[in-house]
């Protein structure tokens, strides 16, 4: 899996909030987006996943070094990210079921064994609505980490983490996403240390 960004811009009504976007993102690397509180990273991270509609340039996805059709590149990719929301009204156990609708979790991984590993195993049976913040973000975290998917693209990753929460994380990446193209968004070092490719959005103003 690759995707190119070239001379990828957004804007907001009058606003552009990036112009001249040239990158490429290969299969296995990690990439962060950093800059400041309103800088334009979510959006960009947005535009990359397909989400938001960019308002120039292009942003193209291949597969095998063919072109893959942006409606489906969803199957590709999860995404972590604080504007997704939980379905509230389900419990653990069936967010999961749900999930495993639309992507299949990574050989070894079952729904008790993903609980377990982020420190849910207890709370199966519990509404998400009556989760706390960080075992929402603990749950946002397994599902996007532990689906079988070539891309990962984490928002704001250790939001509403304590440290034993972000050291959580940080042990699921250095597992679990390996070989996997990695897309973080983020200001907090915590987030994105394992980064090689780092881009800052301020140099697309
Ligand atoms: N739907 C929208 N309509 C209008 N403006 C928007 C919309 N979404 C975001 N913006 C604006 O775009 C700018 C960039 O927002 P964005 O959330 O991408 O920043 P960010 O760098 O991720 O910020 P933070 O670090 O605070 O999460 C902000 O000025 C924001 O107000």
């Amino acid at each position: 899996m690759k995707i190119t960004l070239d001379q990828t811009g957004k804007r907001f009504n009058y606003d552009w909030i990036f112009r001249r976007v040239n990158a490429t993102f290969e299969a296995g690397q990690r990439y962060a987006i950093l800059g400041p509180n309103g800088s334009g990273k979510s959006t960009l991270l947005q535009v990359i996943s397909g989400h938001l509609l960019h308002n120039e340039g292009t942003v193209t996805y291949y597969e095998n070094n063919s072109p893959l059709a942006t409606d489906l590149f969803f199957h590709h990719c999860t995404i972590a990210a604080p504007y997704l929301e939980l379905i509230e009204e389900f419990t653990l156990a069936e967010s999961i079921d749900f999930h495993l609708q639309f992507k299949q979790f990574i050989p070894g991984i079952t729904p008790q064994i993903a609980a377990e590993t982020v420190g849910l195993q207890s709370s199966m049976r519990k509404q998400v609505k009556h989760f706390s913040s960080g075992m929402k973000q603990r749950l946002k975290l397994a599902l996007a980490i532990f689906s079988d998917v070539p891309v990962l693209l984490l928002d704001e990753p250790c939001t509403n983490l304590d440290a034993a929460g972000v050291k959580l994380y940080q042990e699921l990446i250095t597992t679990y996403a390996k070989d996997r193209m990695i897309i973080v968004s983020s200001n907090d070092e915590q987030e994105y240390f394992m980064c090689e490719q780092r881009m800052s959005i301020l140099d697309y103003k």
